[in-house]
């Protein structure tokens, strides 16, 4: 994707805005690779996102976060799903602006609906689920207003939908003698 010169587009938004799942669709329509950085924390020390919670503590995991998220850094041509919470450490936008960021913006009854009965998000396993994702959109909202595009779901709209719109959006803001060839 000669436009994008090769950098990383880097999926932000809520717990349940399905940047997991959108980025996923996206990089094969883009023929990118896919990271996500939950799985890589995963992947790198055996233990689940909760038992990281649980055993050391919210900051451990940030740190593995901006860790990984640094080493991504490094690669071209991939699209990174990121965990909710990775806007809210500075650092970590020093490396989300290496590359084009998505904002999957998703209303907080919609998140709702998705992880009313969610068991692996540590951050929701206390308290009353919807107010939880509303205070914490209250936190972050501005935050994810840093990113580059922002892509709006519509009420039901589905998975695939939202990537075909994010390559879209993603289109206007590259440079038109460099867009990427997407069709
Ligand atoms: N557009 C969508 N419409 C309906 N359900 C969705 C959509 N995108 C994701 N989901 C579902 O919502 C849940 C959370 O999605 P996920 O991709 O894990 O979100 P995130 O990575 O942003 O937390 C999953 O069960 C997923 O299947
Ligand atoms: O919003 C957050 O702080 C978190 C979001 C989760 O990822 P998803 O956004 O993919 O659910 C995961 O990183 C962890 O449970 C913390
Ligand atoms: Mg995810």
């Amino acid at each position: 994707m000669d436009g994008l010169r090769g950098v990383n587009i880097y999926l932000v938004g809520m717990m349940g805005a399905g940047k997991t799942t959108v980025g996923r669709i996206l990089a094969k329509k883009l023929k990118y690779r896919f990271f996500d950085t939950d799985e890589l924390i995963v992947r790198v020390t055996n233990q689940s996102i909760a038992e990281i919670f649980d055993r050391e503590g919210e900051e451990a995991f940030r740190e593995l976060e901006t860790k990984v998220l640094g080493e991504l850094s490094a690669y071209k041509n991939s699209v990174v799903a990121t965990g909710g919470g990775i806007v809210t450490r500075s650092m970590n936008w020093g490396y989300l602006h290496y590359g084009v960021v998505v904002w999957l913006d998703v209303p907080v009854d919609q998140l709702y609906d998705r992880l009313r009965s969610d068991t692996a998000r540590p951050l929701l396993q206390e308290g009353e689920i919807k107010s939880k994702l509303q205070s914490l959109l209250n936190e972050r909202e501005r935050l994810y207003t840093q990113a580059d595009v922002r892509v709006c779901a519509g009420v039901g709209e589905r998975a695939e939908a939202m990537a075909t719109r994010a390559i879209e959006e993603i289109q206007k803001v590259i440079k038109p003698e460099t867009g990427p060839d997407l069709n």
